[in-house]
């Protein structure tokens, strides 16, 4: 027969997220000049009782004192109380209601107003054990009952003992006055609750952390609100992406760390285990390696709009989603290569070197403008289609070459040959993508079929160019000028120095890899990329996801959604549903989608179902990964 547990839950900023004296202090000084003063002063003395710092008897003693309460205060009380039952404990109603036997609320705190907020959750009176106040005869508090274990020093571990609760025995606490009763060996496990408050000794004595209850059932394996506590889904943010995500991230629940610059194999790999979500921008590389150590992960969320950093397929093999931000920092991109364009036509970087170098050299050699000149777009995408439109409302005639088929935007005229674009054009900006195939695709035959002097621009990805060849470019004046933002090596964060063979000539505009680096840029995609997270982690949504098949799934109401993930081979959806059937589970809703390599079958089932039937869909032959959403 399995062991009783106890439950033993302290009631002040645990149960609820407050301190009931403080709040009681707010009620009894309403109004009143001294407040703010008689406020900190209580708050300091609760603080010092529950760091251990100060005897919980002379802490009470003192805040009573200072309280001027009676029988209508303590009423008025219960009724804030009850606004301030902490968050998980009302997620998790069930839980007390239905293991009432098992929960015991022990608080240094008083009955009067902890009993008629707890047994609203089905917490048995009997099992609440705190002090009383005495009152007058006009019902004003004179003190409190002094027989009670729980008002002396050590009362928590004084009562524990008198109760000689048999089976395990689980404290539940953010006080110091909680694990005490650990300390003293009456209790198997001490849980250090932070939902509300967290204090460094208490967290430094705990046996676990818990930063609510779903956590606390969830290891227990009991029933909780959530299929997953999101507090221990964790997501782990590269490459300092914007500030917002994280605090986008953490409100709704999860644990997030971000860290600045990009994490090498060796070192992803180490810190990819237990993760649950990765978040990285254009330098961190995802390779099988990192994959293979990623025993949590199911989602990469690149905060840019390239994700050839990203092995794609092996993440598919993995039922690992990729999500990007495809179009939050297109315009950042368009902007900056406009400014080049107009910058290098001008030969402005020639005349600030000039300038630094305290030369005055005012000419209109080789300086010209771009209305009238000729634009070619190599790559016509949401970048180069977007600057196809802001060049052509500044005057230039814009020509493009893409290997698929792309509607001409306004006057855009599309050529059939890469070779057609570079014998036209005065101007070369790459807008490509990073694909394996792309490698090296700009090199000294391309430059070669340029026009003499044109200008060449990439803010693409740096393997796409030869950089030897676009150096020989500019050495020999084939090329008069070049702006380029992206290299085949990149230093991994700001610490790093960069060099290049290019830093050396006039006419050029380095930038280090800050085409999509603006507030705006940043910004969006800090609200989007988190927003695709949160949809996945919540319903199994992965409209925009770039590797797996793109599903938007309904809100789940009411139901049970089981996602499954698999190889792409027929008869899956066939197999799930004979289980279903076996099971006799009805269906309210199914949703399948196929790409070339993976499956993606969500269903919606009003039923309860046991571990047996996850079990036999995880079976399936070519099953990648089963997840389970209520
Ligand atoms: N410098 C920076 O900070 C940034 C760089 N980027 C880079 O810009 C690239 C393009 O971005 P989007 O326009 O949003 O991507 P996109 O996917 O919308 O467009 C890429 C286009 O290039 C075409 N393409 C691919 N290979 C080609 C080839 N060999 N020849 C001709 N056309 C080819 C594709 O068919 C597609 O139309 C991203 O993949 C990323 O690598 C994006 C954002 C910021
Ligand atoms: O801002 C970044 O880190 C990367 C930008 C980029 O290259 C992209 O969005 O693909």
């Amino acid at each position: 027969m399995e062991s009783k547990k106890h439950f033993v839950i302290d009631f002040d900023s645990t149960f609820t997220q407050v301190e009931a004296l403080d709040v009681l202090c707010d009620i009894a000084y309403e109004g009143k000049e001294n407040k703010d003063e008689i406020a900190q002063q209580i708050k300091s003395l609760t603080d010092q009782a529950m760091e251990g710092s100060l005897s919980f008897r002379e802490a009470l003693e003192s805040r009573l004192a200072l309280l001027k309460a009676g029988k209508g205060e303590i009423e008025k009380l219960i009724q804030a109380l009850k606004g301030k039952v902490s968050d998980s404990v009302k997620r998790n109603r069930h839980f007390f209601e239905n293991y009432a036997d098992d929960v015991l609320i022990i608080s240094s705190g008083f009955k009067d107003f902890i009993e008629p907020i707890v047994v609203e959750y089905g917490i048995k009176p009997e099992n609440v054990y705190a002090n009383t106040f005495t009152y007058d005869a006009s019902g004003n508090i004179t003190g409190f009952d002094r027989s009670n274990p729980l008002s002396e020093h050590e009362g928590k571990v004084k009562l524990m003992k008198q109760l000689q609760l048999n089976g395990e025995v689980i404290v539940i606490g953010d006080g110091y006055t909680d694990y005490e009763i650990r300390k003293a060996g009456l209790a198997d496990k001490f849980y250090a609750f932070t939902e509300n408050v967290e204090r460094e000794i208490v967290v430094a004595n705990a046996d676990q952390v818990a930063q609510n209850f779903d956590e606390i059932l969830f290891t227990h394996n009991l029933p909780t609100a959530t299929s997953y506590p999101k507090s221990m889904i964790k997501i782990l943010l590269l490459e300092n992406v914007h500030e917002s995500a994280k605090l986008k991230l953490e409100s709704e629940g999860y644990s997030v760390e971000l860290m600045k610059g990009a994490l090498d194999e060796d070192e992803l790999a180490e810190k990819i285990k237990g993760v649950h979500v990765l978040g990285i921008r254009s330098k961190t590389i995802v390779t099988r390696k990192v994959l293979e150590n990623a025993n949590r992960l199911m989602l990469v969320g690149a905060f840019c709009i390239g994700t050839n950093q990203i092995d794609l397929e092996a993440c598919q093999e993995k039922g690992i989603a990729v999500f990007n931000a495809p179009f939050s920092n297109t315009r950042s991109v368009v902007e900056l290569a406009i400014g080049e364009i107009i910058m290098l036509m001008r030969g402005i970087p020639k005349r600030m070197r000039q300038m630094d170098k305290k030369e005055w050299k005012k000419s209109a050699n080789n300086s010209s403008e771009i209305r009238g000149k000729k634009l070619g777009i190599i790559g016509y995408g949401n970048i180069g289609a977007q600057l196809s439109v802001l060049a052509e409302a500044m005057g230039m005639n814009v020509f493009y070459y893409d290997i698929v088929e792309k509607l001409a935007l306004g006057n855009a005229t599309k050529v059939s040959s890469l070779d057609e674009l570079l014998a036209t054009a005065d101007i070369i900006s790459l807008h490509v993508d990073g694909r394996e195939s792309n490698k090296s695709f700009f090199g000294a035959a391309e430059f070669a079929k340029m026009k003499d002097g044109a200008i060449f621009v990439n803010l693409a990805r740096g393997p796409v160019v030869d950089i030897k060849a676009l150096n020989d470019a500019l050495e020999s004046g084939k090329i008069r000028g070049a702006g380029v933002d992206v290299f085949p090596v990149e230093p991994k964060n700001n610490n790093e120095p960069f060099e290049s063979p290019l830093a050396l000539h006039e006419n050029i505009i380095l930038t280090p890899h800050i085409g999509g680096s603006t507030e705006e840029a940043q910004v969006n995609i800090a609200d989007f990329v988190p927003s695709k997270i949160v949809e996945y982690i919540n319903s199994g949504s992965t409209y925009n996801s770039v590797n797996f098949p793109n599903l938007q799934l309904p809100k789940l109401d009411d139901a049970h959604r089981l996602l499954h993930i698999h190889r792409n081979v027929s008869g899956i959806l066939a197999k799930i549903n004979t289980i279903f059937a076996k099971h006799n589970i009805n269906v309210e809703g199914q949703y399948l989608k196929t790409n070339e390599k993976i499956g993606y079958v969500i269903t919606d089932i009003d039923k309860e179902y046991g571990p047996e039937l996850i079990t036999e869909l995880k079976n399936i032959d070519d099953t990648i990964k089963v997840r389970v959403l209520y």
